[in-house]
């Protein structure tokens, strides 16, 4: 036979009743029976030992079936099952040897294996061919009856029936033709299938509803080896699409898929050899759940395993993979798919339960890089807002606006995304993850506008501080009636514009009226609380502004001019108006006055501090007089407008006296030394009696000219001693003091004088002019110089530099 090489067996089931597993995996991948589906057949054969079985198979389906040497004699040789592929038929056939029946080898109690095969052949096949010799029709010792006894009684334990084919061929046809042979035949089957005991359920179920039987007879291959050739030949194109409608096998039922086959024969086997009853409808579920199973772990790993798979993956844990939904949906259901296309023909329950399963277990293992991949989403799609609205927000776009524009915009790229990220099988909600990135954008949105309302408020503060602070320093340092309206005047002005700005510049913010009247109140009272620090600060330099408003009018007169104490100034009406404008000063800095409550301060330190009979009292610090600054609130002024309490005014007014007494007194000396240096001419009377007493000495010079040149030059002596010395210098010290001075200058002065002369004799007359320039120039630096020592001889006082100068 051409192709008996190409069709090897294996044997299924040993003689000691293993299945073969591996041998069975083995043939069914070599010829490639998984891709089948339910396009495949199975042909078995039962029969007597020796009775050409093998020889049957191997002329029908072109197999290599071991068969008996016909010279060596009858004894077994097909131990077992064995299998094979029909060779050259479509759709797929196996074909399945049986250990012949009433073999000598087991024993003839031995029918266990018998019946278990008989059993196995018709779970398994959907055309069991029944060998008998053609002398057995109508015998009532018949070789097969016991093997149709058999077949029928195990057919019961089936459930329910597969409609098997059996297809009775009749060995060695004698001349009697096959259609006087076949009711023969028939007969027997039917009374058979009588004897039969069945369950309750089958009692009256005809032998057609388990069966289509039919009859061929085959002329001896030992004497008739063309003619049986010839038949077996037409009986082979009986087995060309034999599953078809109208086949051999037509109308089988419960088939179970080709890829399950296997394990299919290997359970039902199982089941027989435990001696178990056969559910097929049952096996058939349990083969399904198992293979789809399989079939479902298979595709996960070669999921797990996918190249583009395991990029994605590893892309995404970086960043985000741009259309990471259609990527991944297509590995899914590329998997998917090739679990439909193997899972097909099983079980339609099992399938789809177990492709969910597989579902659930694909979803479970993308979920954690759709989730990176949702989170890359949403921090970008976040980074991108922060980067747009600040865009907007410098472009001079209104907060409120911005905030709102930019939000959408940014709900509208993560929705896009997400779009793109989706995952079809899955039914994930995005919303939590579209929740969280709302969540962080409102958050920027308020933390920004947190920032930006105390950006504006601080630029508004310090606007406010750099236009009050100045101002109201000035004002209090010029203190006068006017200070504090002029105050509530400017922090008026500069509140109501300030306020104004930053109501128009909250107007982008979208905010409700209580907030935005609650900022524009903080903003008022950080405006009042300028001005009230500044008061405060300046109100602590009270004592120094009051000792310089005091010095500046005690020592300029009403031009601005420094005094000069001529001594006709009446120093007490000085000293009382410069002190009561110092303490003007102080009246005015011992409170805040920025609202209209009118106080009595003034009057109460005019009263208690400068009135004379009230500072009589200061002085006597006499206890039974009332004392207005013995307190530490003023009338009429809360505390926390108080600047300095009535004792602090007292306490600084006390100081302020002490301290500026000395300048006072200053003052008054240097009157009184003026006084003493213009005082030098003698008094009126002494001149009139010098007049007369002298008026004939004055008469004797008129009338001799030499007397009047002797006094001439007397006079230029005194004079250049007086000035030389600076007698008016010396003498302003006291009378002591100066003669003591002049004691000791008087004589190096005199020797001075008498070389200069000297020397200005012993020069030529050519340069007489130019020395009497060089005297000139020195006599003049000699004033400036005493004119400088008797400043620096002053002590500091305007008054007598002026008296000295004068004097010179
Ligand atoms: N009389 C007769 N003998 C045949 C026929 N076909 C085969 N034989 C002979 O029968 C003997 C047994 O043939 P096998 O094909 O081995 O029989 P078998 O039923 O497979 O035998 P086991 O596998 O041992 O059960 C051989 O010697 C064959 O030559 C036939 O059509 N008529």
């Amino acid at each position: 036979m051409a192709t008996t090489e190409e069709c090897h067996s294996i044997q299924l089931i040993d003689g000691d009743g293993l299945f073969n597993d591996v041998g069975t995996d083995r043939l069914i991948k070599e010829i490639k029976l998984a891709e089948c589906g339910l396009s495949y057949a199975v042909v078995a054969i039962m029969g007597p030992q020796s009775s050409g079985k093998s020889t049957l198979l191997n002329h029908l389906f072109y197999t290599n079936f071991r068969e008996m040497d016909a010279f060596k004699g009858r004894s077994q040789t097909t131990k077992g099952i064995w299998m094979a592929k029909c060779a050259g038929i479509e759709p797929c056939t196996l074909v399945m040897d049986l250990e012949g029946t009433d073999g000598r080898e087991r024993g003839e109690d031995d029918t266990a294996f018998e019946k278990q095969s008989a059993l196995f052949a018709l779970a398994v096949s959907d055309i069991v061919l029944i060998n008998m010799w053609c002398h057995d029709i109508g015998r009532e010792q018949a070789a097969n009856k016991p093997l149709l006894k058999t077949v029928f009684q195990v057919m019961m334990r089936l459930f329910s029936p597969r409609k098997t084919t059996l297809m009775f061929v009749i060995r060695d046809k004698t001349r009697t033709p096959l259609e006087n042979l076949e009711p023969v035949l028939r007969e027997d089957i039917q009374k058979i299938w009588d004897s039969v005991p069945k369950p309750q359920a089958h009692k009256e179920t005809p032998l057609s509803e388990f069966f289509n039987v039919e009859v061929v007879a085959l002329s001896s291959y030992e004497e008739k080896e063309e003619q049986f050739k010839e038949q077996v030949a037409n009986l082979r194109q009986r087995f060309f699409h034999s599953i078809a409608p109208g086949g051999l096998a037509g109308d089988r039922r419960g088939v179970v898929p080709a890829s399950g086959f296997s394990f299919s024969a290997q359970q039902i086997w199982k089941v027989i050899k435990e001696n178990k009853d056969l559910d097929l409808p049952a096996h058939k579920v349990m083969v399904a759940t198992v293979r789809c199973e399989e079939i479902a772990n298979e595709k996960y790993a070669g999921f797990t395993a996918n190249e583009s798979w395991c990029l994605l993956e590893e892309a995404v844990q970086s960043g985000p993979v741009a259309g990471f939904g259609k990527k991944l949906n297509s590995i899914l259901y590329t998997s998917l798919t090739e679990y439909d296309a193997e899972a097909t023909y099983f079980d339609e329950g099992v399938r789809s339960a177990k492709r969910k399963q597989l579902e659930e277990k694909l979803l479970q293992l993308v979920q954690p890089a759709h989730h990176a991949m949702l989170g890359h989403l949403r921090s970008g799609t976040l980074e991108k807002f922060k980067e747009a609205f600040d865009k907007a927000l410098n472009g001079g776009e209104g907060f409120s606006v911005a905030a709102r524009n930019c939000t959408d915009a940014c709900m509208a790229l993560f929705d896009e995304g997400y779009a793109d990220a989706v995952v079809e099988l899955a039914n994930w909600d995005s919303s939590k993850v579209r929740d969280k990135l709302c969540r962080d954008v409102d958050a920027h949105v308020a933390s920004v506008r947190a920032a930006k309302l105390s950006e504006l408020t601080s630029s508004y503060e310090a606007k406010l501080n750099e236009a009050l602070s100045g101002p109201v320093e000035a004002l209090l340092d010029g203190a006068n009636n006017d200070t504090w309206p002029s105050i509530k005047k400017l922090l008026q002005l500069e509140t109501v514009s300030a306020v104004s700005g930053l109501s128009d510049a909250l107007s982008g913010f979208d905010m409700d009226e209580k907030t935005k009247e609650k900022m524009l109140t903080s903003l008022e009272d950080h405006a009042r609380g300028v001005v009230e620090a500044k008061a405060r600060e300046e109100a602590g330099r009270a004592l120094i502004r009051m000792k310089d408003r005091f010095s500046t009018l005690f020592s300029h007169d009403s031009d601005s001019m420094p005094r000069v104490w001529t001594g006709k100034e009446d120093i007490r009406a000085i000293t009382k108006t410069a002190r009561s404008a110092s303490l003007k000063l102080l009246s005015v800095m011992a409170a805040i006055r920025l609202d209209d409550n009118v106080d009595n301060i003034e009057n109460t330190l005019t009263s208690a501090l400068v009135d004379t009979k009230n500072n009589a009292a200061v002085t006597d610090r006499s206890i039974t007089t009332f004392d207005p600054l013995a307190s530490s609130t003023w009338e009429q002024v809360p505390p926390a407008k108080t600047l300095i309490t009535p004792v602090q005014c007292k306490s600084l007014w006390r100081q302020f006296r002490v301290e500026t007494e000395y300048t006072v007194t200053q003052a008054i000396s240097a009157q009184e030394a003026n006084r003493r240096n213009n005082n030098w001419l003698p008094p009126p009377w002494a001149i009139v009696a010098l007049i007369v007493l002298g008026f004939n000495e004055f008469m004797t010079l008129l009338r001799n000219p030499l007397y009047l040149g002797v006094i001439f030059v007397g006079f230029l002596i005194i004079k250049a001693l007086w000035v030389q010395l600076d007698i008016s210098g010396e003498f302003r010290n006291g009378a002591l003091p100066g003669l003591l001075s002049l004691s000791t200058k008087f004589l190096p002065t005199v020797m001075n004088l008498l070389r200069k002369l000297a020397e200005e004799g012993q020069m030529p007359a050519t340069n007489s002019s130019q020395t009497n320039q060089a005297v000139a120039s020195k006599s003049f630096q000699n004033g400036s110089s005493t004119s400088n020592m008797s400043s620096s001889a002053s002590s500091g006082i305007t008054a007598s530099e002026n008296s000295t100068t004068k004097g010179e």
